[in-house]
């Protein structure tokens, strides 16, 4: 039995449009959210029975609304997370997601309205007066199976689809039906825009908890190759007494299963983590060599891996935060090891909060590495260690901030020029390797050092 929250609001919509003499019917991820017992804010309404100027009128009567779109209306309620449109029928006009007609239609059967839909889960409506579930295509009991299945082969008109499958499989760790696999093989990601393509992957990234599942779609269904650097890491060999899971492949599963499950439902940072687990080892392909031992290593991985890093995010996004976030963390994953084996001083544990920004981002990518590497214990001495510098020297969730800056220089009585830049960042640097600590001592210094260089 589904649960309707917010009750008033929604159960008004469908009262007025039931008086008016239609039909208003619950659609798309809200029902699949609802029979999967998970809360889901976003409500899409499609309403039968009713003229497209009849809701129009009854929905401004009763809503404030917004109407969304020329040809073919969606009404967005004020102050609501709920959107309300007729039942429709698309026809690919063109090429990309934006060539499509199309068309309202009030008349139209459940069945016809719920074959637009890309998966059988996300085909299931719901009347919140009668209950009733209306599910022309099996998706309940594609849900109880947790099978992933296309509805039609109009799957094919949007090929985001397919990475839309990605992130629900990776969500409610689905299995694909072999026929939904098949299907998306013969598709290619032509004309997707990246802005569309990053929303799935982040959904994967914030939301997704069978990382594995989602990753080894991407690979079945022979996406992978559109991931070039991804694509690199199936087959890239590890020493198994480091490794003994297989493949840098199958680690980066595992690490991304270890990063879900450590999630700290702060969209932004879980983001940066997450892309730098994907990427941590993107540099072991073209380092990978056995040396005279018979040893597997990957020399310098994490600064060769910094180049099809950023070819990997900018497939993704233009954001160029994300980018400049996520790759120091790919360079700096090896270091904490590298620093708790030489008990590194304050200095290296500051330079290192100035690299990564955030050391406790940074503690997450080490514990999705370890986490990554069963069955061997996913403890790191190194990050316990790390965790605990990075809280003396109180740079865990920052770096550290520059002391002396340009007021300070002025109120020394120097002239702002473009020799400004050169003495801050040697007051800094002399502020990381601990020459001074506060205001009293950073003047200190800075008398010192503009003595020394007059
Ligand atoms: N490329 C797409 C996008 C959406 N839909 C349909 O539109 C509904 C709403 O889409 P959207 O809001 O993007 O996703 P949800 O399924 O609601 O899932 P999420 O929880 O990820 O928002 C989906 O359930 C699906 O029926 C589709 O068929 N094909």
């Amino acid at each position: 039995m589904i649960q309707l929250t917010p009750q008033e609001e929604t159960l008004k919509i469908a009262e007025t449009v039931r008086q008016a003499g239609g039909r208003a019917l619950f659609v798309g991820g809200w029902v699949r959210d609802a029979l999967l017992g998970i809360a889901s804010k976003d409500i899409d309404i499609e309403v039968y029975g009713l003229s497209s100027e009849a809701l129009e009128t009854l929905l401004n009567q009763h809503f404030r609304a917004d109407r969304v779109g020329k040809a073919f209306a969606v009404y967005k309620l004020k102050g609501l997370p709920i959107d309300v449109s007729l039942p429709r029928r698309e026809s690919k006009t063109g090429t990309g997601h934006k060539g499509f007609t199309v068309e309202g239609d009030p008349q139209m059967s459940f069945k016809e309205a719920a074959s637009r839909r890309d998966f059988t889960l996300n085909a299931v409506m719901w009347d919140p007066l009668s209950n009733e579930i209306i599910d022309p295509y099996d998706g309940q009991k594609d849900l109880e199976k947790r099978q992933l299945r296309h509805v039609s082969d109009k799957f094919s008109e949007d090929p985001l689809r397919v990475l839309r499958g990605m992130q629900f499989v990776a969500r409610f760790g689905l299995t694909p039906a072999p026929e939904t696999i098949t299907l998306c093989q013969n598709i290619e990601p032509e004309g997707l825009p990246k802005e569309r393509l990053f929303e799935e992957w982040k959904k994967l990234f914030l939301r997704g908890v069978d990382m594995t599942a989602g990753l080894n779609f991407l690979k079945d269904v022979g996406w992978v190759k559109y991931f070039p650097e991804l694509e690199a890491l199936i087959d890239c060999k590890q020493d198994p007494k480091w490794h003994p899971e297989g493949d840098v492949w199958t680690h980066t599963s595992h690490c991304l299963d270890t990063f879900a499950r450590n999630r700290i439902n702060d969209d932004w940072e879980d983001l940066i983590v997450g892309l730098a687990v994907l990427c941590h080892d993107f540099g072991k392909p073209m380092t990978t060599i056995v040396d005279e031992d018979g040893r597997i290593r990957s020399p310098k991985h994490e600064t060769v891996g910094l180049r099809p890093a950023e070819s990997f995010l900018r497939r993704l996004t233009d954001e160029k935060a994300i980018i400049e976030e996520v790759l120091p963390l790919v360079e700096a994953h090896m270091r904490p090891n590298a620093l708790y084996k030489t008990d590194a001083g304050d200095a290296a544990i500051r330079r290192l909060a100035r690299l990564v920004k955030r050391i406790d981002r940074l503690l997450r990518v080490v514990d999705a590495d370890m986490g990554g590497r069963p069955p061997l214990s996913a403890d790191s001495e190194a990050g316990t260690w790390l965790k605990k510098r990075a809280e003396d020297l109180a740079v865990k969730d920052a770096a550290p901030e520059p002391i002396i800056l340009g007021r300070h220089l002025i109120d020394h009585g120097l002239k702002p020029g473009t020799h400004f830049g050169e003495i801050l960042k040697t007051a800094y640097e002399a502020q990381l390797d601990g020459a001074f600590q506060d205001i009293e001592g950073a003047l200190a210094w800075l008398n010192t050092h503009l003595s020394e260089t007059a």
